[in-house]
């Protein structure tokens, strides 16, 4: 037969299987809606193909009729059966190359819109998200989910239909032949249908263990790659790597119990489905059927060139539903990412009156329960530097990052210049400030570019002055290419105070008027620390500047120091008035310095 023949049934093929029943009905069509003609012509060629593939079986199953009926003439039958099983032939490659053809031109196509709907997407999502979990599901649905709609179009949908016409014709011509005959090939494949039923249908549970345990090795795996630092300094690599065992354990056993559970069904549903059993029972029953009379020699021949190989004929279908179960997977994944709601682009925009940013009354929530920002007010003037400080976990983050829209306001506002950020569309918003966080990556690009995304068309001594502005240019310098350097995502060799000091050239070179940066929390040497805090005064000066302080003596100077408790403005004031006030602050203070004594 000129299907392919591939996967066994049982777990051992099915293991890399996503849990069925989680995807979302619906979703893969709707994807696949802009390629549905491509996708039915792929499948009419398919099967036309598949039909045309058994022609030349029946070709074989006639001359061999035609021989026994008479094994002197009828050359003339023979060599138009030749002809016909030759045609069959060719007609199976050339169907089957343009059925090909257009399932992958159709893929091709598809992939390349989906990629490009879930890129723009992705751009009109609120950066928060990509803060909190996003980056996992961005590269999910960009690579493996795409692969597994890849695997539906290109592959499962052509085995599918080649499969179901390969069966029909097969079956319809046996009937013709023989019915009785037919019924008991058939009756045999059932059996193995049944069979493979019964060793799937545990299969969820099974593989939502199997999944679980899978997580847990790769989590662990990353852990101690991470963490090697960590884990070879204080020794705890074997704890780390009891996890890994302890997961790897669990794998192994969900696996033997699913095993042990199915094995008998599994091994009944591939004996079923094997050749032999085919083989066996067509020439014990045809056998029994021709001593009987009830069955001619050359239709007993029929059955064994043709029903032989329906067997491997059903077997990709087998493929290509898990096949399909995971595309289904897969396109539910891209659909939930692509409904994400995008961040709202004002209907009426407005343009701020100036950079002064003014939090009013603003409580924000995570889990629509408590509230990690709540009922915060404040004004930051141009010019003037504003601390944000608190315990950990008070909200200093989240407050500082609802001004470029991270997440909006659960209630109150945050203005800038008077316009609420709202009402600012998002590009003219973020294009009115610099952010520097801590954990702010750089491309894998050239240090020059690094600094040029500050702002794309400075020229190369724009770029110079800005890193000297934030002194780095000597570092630049000492890299074994200068600007032209190549960086990876991580900064390759440069410490964290002069990946720092880079993102500080980034934001001075980008001239934004409001400047919100994250304080590293690692300590830095204390020359790469005053370097750092040079930086960061050559880069605010004349600007609205947002800190989130973690080292209270690098905030001492700030014009104003908000701090919060637990999501509130429990105190604010400059540095000597909050020491005097002897509240929080000073308690913090106390600690701090306590500490660096
Ligand atoms: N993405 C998130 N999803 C849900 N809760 C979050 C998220 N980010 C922060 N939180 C919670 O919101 C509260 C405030 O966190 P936030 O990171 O703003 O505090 P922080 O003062 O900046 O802390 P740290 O100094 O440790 O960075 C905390 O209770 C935190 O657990």
């Amino acid at each position: 037969m000129t299907t392919d023949t591939r996967a066994p049934a049982g777990p051992a093929h099915a293991a890399a299987e996503p849990v069925a029943g989680l995807a979302k009905p619906g979703a893969l069509a709707r994807l696949l809606a802009p390629i549905r003609a491509h996708l039915v012509a792929c499948a009419i060629l398919s099967a036309l193909s598949s039909a045309s593939g058994i022609v030349p079986y029946i070709a074989v199953a006639e001359i061999a009729r035609v021989l026994l009926d008479d094994p002197d003439g009828a050359r003339r039958a023979i060599w138009t059966w030749v002809g016909i099983g030759a045609a069959g032939a060719g007609l199976w490659l050339v169907l089957l190359v343009q059925s090909s053809r257009i399932g992958h031109y159709a893929d091709a196509a598809i992939l390349h819109e989906l990629r490009g709907r879930i890129v723009r997407h992705l751009g009109a999502l609120p950066l928060g998200w990509f803060r909190a979990a996003g980056s996992g599901q961005v590269k999910r649905s960009m690579t493996g989910d795409l692969e597994e709609m890849h695997e539906v179009i290109a592959h499962a949908l052509g085995q599918l239909t080649g499969a179901v016409t390969v069966m029909t014709v097969a079956s319809a011509y046996l009937f013709v032949v023989d019915p009785p005959m037919a019924l008991i090939v058939l009756g045999v494949l059932a059996l193995m249908a049944v069979f493979y039923r019964i060793s799937m249908r545990s299969m969820t549970t099974h593989m939502n263990r199997l999944i679980a345990a899978d997580q847990r090795i790769s989590a662990a795996g990353i852990e101690y790659a991470d963490g090697i630092q960590v884990v070879k300094t204080f020794g705890t690599g074997g704890r780390v790597l009891r996890r890994f065992d302890d997961a790897v354990d669990e794998h192994t056993q969900a696996f033997a119990a699913w095993v042990a559970e199915v094995r008998r069904s599994s091994a009944a549903s591939r004996l079923f489905g094997s050749e032999l059993a085919v083989l066996a029972v067509v020439t014990a029953a045809g056998l029994a059927f021709v001593d009987r009379g009830t069955l001619a020699v050359a239709d007993l021949v029929a059955f064994l060139v043709v029903a032989i190989g329906l067997p491997n004929s059903i077997l990709p279908a087998v493929t290509a539903m898990q096949g399909v179960r995971k595309g289904r997977m897969g396109a539910a994944n891209i659909e939930r990412l692509l409904a994400r709601a995008p961040l709202p682009e004002p209907a009426h925009p407005r343009r701020p009156d100036g950079h002064g940013v003014e939090f009013d009354r603003v409580r924000f929530s995570y889990d629509g329960v408590t509230h990690a920002v709540d009922g915060v007010s404040a004004v930051c003037r141009p010019g003037t530097v504003t601390a944000i400080v608190g315990p950990s976990g008070a909200g200093k983050t989240t407050l500082a990052g609802l001004l470029p829209r991270f997440y909006d306001v659960s209630d109150g506002a945050v203005r800038i210049g008077g316009a609420d950020v709202r009402s600012i569309p998002s590009t003219e918003l973020l294009a009115s400030m610099s952010l520097v966080f801590q954990d702010v990556a750089l491309l894998r690009d050239s240090v020059a570019e690094n600094i040029r995304i500050g702002r794309p068309g400075a020229s190369d001594a724009e770029v110079r002055e800005a890193a000297v502005a934030a002194h780095v240019h000597d570092v630049i310098e000492r890299l074994p290419s200068g600007y032209d350097t190549l960086l990876d995502a991580g900064g390759g060799s440069l410490s964290g105070g002069e990946r720092q000091r880079l993102t500080i050239a980034r934001a001075i070179l980008s001239g934004a008027p409001i400047v919100v940066l994250d304080e590293a929390t690692a300590a830095l040497d204390p020359d790469s620390e005053a370097a750092v805090q040079d930086a960061l005064a050559t880069l605010a000066v004349g600007k609205t500047v947002l800190v989130i302080a973690h080292r209270l003596h690098t905030i001492a100077d700030a014009d104003q120091i908000l701090v919060l408790d637990d999501g509130r403005l429990a105190e604010r004031g400059r540095h000597d008035e909050l020491l005097a006030g002897g509240g929080l602050y000073a308690r913090m203070w106390a600690a701090q310095e306590g500490v660096l004594a």
